[in-house]
């Protein structure tokens, strides 16, 4: 399966924003914006599902560490339509995550306590148009 968009070698800050601007696919099944050191230690997996492992319009956060999944946490609110061109920012404080979409805003804890922010990947039915750091 061909990789999303991956930036490594980032030193974002709490309180900085991570801003990645982009269009759902009209047939989306689902996407998921990934922010922590690297692939197998994450303080977010942001994962939107709009039907895939087994999930229907629900958005599924996560974090995971030396490669192992932590436990999920399903959001009730689901604020994304397919074909949506929409600009996803996230943050981060040393107690938590946060999400801010167009009409929503979700918060994650920050299980691992992590202190800045080294990479970020886009994977899915997501398109980036751009990404931008402030
Ligand atoms: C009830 C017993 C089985 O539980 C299921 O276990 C699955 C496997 O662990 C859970 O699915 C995984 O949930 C993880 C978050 O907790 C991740 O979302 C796992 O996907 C990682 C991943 C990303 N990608 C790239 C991608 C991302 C989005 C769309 C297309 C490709 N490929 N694999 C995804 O496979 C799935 O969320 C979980 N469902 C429940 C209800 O717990």
């Amino acid at each position: 399966m061909e990789k999303g968009l991956v930036v490594t070698q980032l030193d974002v800050e709490p309180g900085e924003c991570i801003k990645v601007k982009g269009k759902i696919q009209s047939d989306a099944k689902g996407f998921a914006v990934n922010v922590g050191k690297d692939s197998n230690t994450l303080m977010l997996h942001f994962n939107p599902r709009f039907d895939c492992h087994g999930d229907v319009n629900t958005i599924v956060c996560n974090s995971k560490e030396d490669g192992v999944w932590g436990e999920e946490d399903r959001k009730a609110d689901f604020p994304l339509q397919h074909g949506d061109k929409i600009e996803i920012c996230i943050s981060f404080d040393e107690t938590e995550a946060t999400v801010k979409l167009p009409e929503a805003e979700f918060k994650f804890p920050n299980r691992l306590g992590m202190e800045k922010i080294e990479y970020l990947a886009v994977e899915g039915d997501f398109k980036v148009k751009a990404i931008k750091f402030s």
